[in-house]
């Protein structure tokens, strides 16, 4: 067995032309790295015919940080696992894995450079009017079919442990529920947002319902997630979504994936008021992330609860009335959940192009206030909320 080291170029193409059989013998390969991700090398090797693979290596620490911030290899075991258990039960909207070796932390993947990285379209002012039913789809198969509706508790026990993902999980516990609402020294805003930042950390309602979204994420295995869903992390065109990236796949409360979606969604739409787009555009970018996000969550909701009802294993989670009940409450986590992404894309360690990339300071600092409001009050009314419609109605509300 070959131990581990992080591959160049060369040593990237050298993998592939004699590891797999992707390429013909005598194929004349290319190969460049790519990646813009915080974490990974993402390497593509093509021939002369634009016949190509991704190959993604994990690196010893975090890409974003270096060295100093020594990082687990076992992401890369994690993250090809996820994709093809997401893969066999919602083939189409998932990367599909061509080749893993776990020891070398590569995953060898379709290359979806033909598709565009959602995020960066939004920001263009583009829409995809597939989007919304496509993760709904997505995030309803793969939470249900790895949830205690489906799954035997034996099978699901054993799932649980070879999906335990600690020092991943470690990130998104600091970077999503405590630094923001500390002093930190990963926090990262302009000088403009302190008030609103001491004032939000001083905000021991807002620290309590925080606490109680932190110990749903630490303590609820409800299914496997992919992790980090967001906007950056999905490929999509005019009629396909891909999800790629579940490194930070793992069980827990099955609203954190819908929550961080809508919550990237709502960080373009805030971003949006400052962006140099007409009104009249910019009226229908907000219709269309608004639609989406109703739509997304109707979606959800919908093909759970069809799936709840027609392929439900376990003998008392079929209790009339108990899948209505479960869902209603991963409805009220993932709007829980969506206002601390908000909170921690503005104000912590990992940033979204959406608003740095705002030049005007001020325009800049706008958008951050509200996106911190609209983080702040999600998490403090949602769970007040009783149905779908009172969290979309907060939502309106909070738009206005
Ligand atoms: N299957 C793929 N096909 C084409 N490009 C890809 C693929 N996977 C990743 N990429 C490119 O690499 C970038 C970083 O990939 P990502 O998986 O997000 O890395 P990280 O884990 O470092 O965040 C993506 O933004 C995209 O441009
Ligand atoms: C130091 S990890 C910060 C941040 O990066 C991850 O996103 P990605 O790897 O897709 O760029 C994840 O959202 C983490 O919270």
């Amino acid at each position: 067995m070959v131990d581990y080291i992080a591959f160049d170029s060369t040593q990237a193409l050298e993998y592939v032309k004699n590891q797999t059989n992707f390429f013909a013998p005598d194929a004349e390969l290319t190969c460049y790295e790519f990646g813009d991700g915080n974490l990974n090398l993402v390497f593509r090797i093509h021939d002369q015919q634009q016949h190509s693979v991704i190959l993604k290596q994990a690196l010893p620490y975090a890409r974003c940080v270096g060295e100093s911030w020594p990082l687990t290899l076992d992401r890369a075991r994690i993250e090809a696992s996820v994709l093809i258990r997401h893969g066999e039960v919602c083939a189409q909207t998932t990367v599909k894995v061509l080749h893993r070796n776990d020891t070398l932390a590569i995953t060898v993947l379709e290359d979806l450079g033909h598709m565009h990285i959602l995020r960066g379209q939004l920001c263009q002012g583009h829409t995809y009017p597939n989007l919304a039913i496509d993760v709904a789809d997505y995030l309803a198969k793969t939470s249900f079919y790895h949830s205690d509706f489906y799954l035997s508790p034996a099978q699901k026990k054993a799932l649980v442990k070879e999906f335990t993902n600690p020092e991943l999980c470690a990130i998104t516990e600091d970077l999503f529920f405590d630094d923001p609402y500390h002093r930190s020294e990963r926090n990262n805003y302009p000088n403009e947002l302190q008030p609103h930042v001491t004032a939000l950390q001083n905000n021991s309602n807002l620290k309590l319902a925080v606490a109680e979204l932190k110990a749903k994420f630490l303590s609820s295995p409800q299914s496997l997630l992919h992790g980090d869903v967001h906007t950056g992390s999905i490929f999509v065109d005019q009629t396909n979504t891909k999800l790629i990236d579940p490194e930070f796949g793992f069980f827990g409360p099955i609203g954190f994936d819908l929550g961080s979606f809508i919550g990237n969604l709502l960080l373009n739409y805030c971003a949006q008021h400052k962006r140099a787009v007409e009104l009249p555009k910019r009226r229908d970018l907000h219709a269309y992330l608004l639609n989406s996000i109703q739509t997304c969550v109707a979606q959800f909701e919908k093909t759970w609860l069809q799936l709840a009802k027609t392929q439900t294993r376990d003998l008392a989670l079929q209790a009339p009335g108990y899948a209505e009940r479960f869902i209603n409450q991963v409805l009220r986590d993932a709007y829980g959940f969506c206002g601390t992404e908000l909170i921690r894309r503005t104000i912590g360690l990992a940033h979204v192009a959406d608003i740095d990339g705002i030049e005007n300071l001020r325009a800049r600092v706008e958008v951050q206030q509200q996106t911190l409001l609209l983080g702040e009050q999600l998490i403090l009314q949602a769970p007040q909320c009783d149905t779908k419609e009172d969290l979309s109605q907060l939502l309106l509300s909070l738009l206005l």
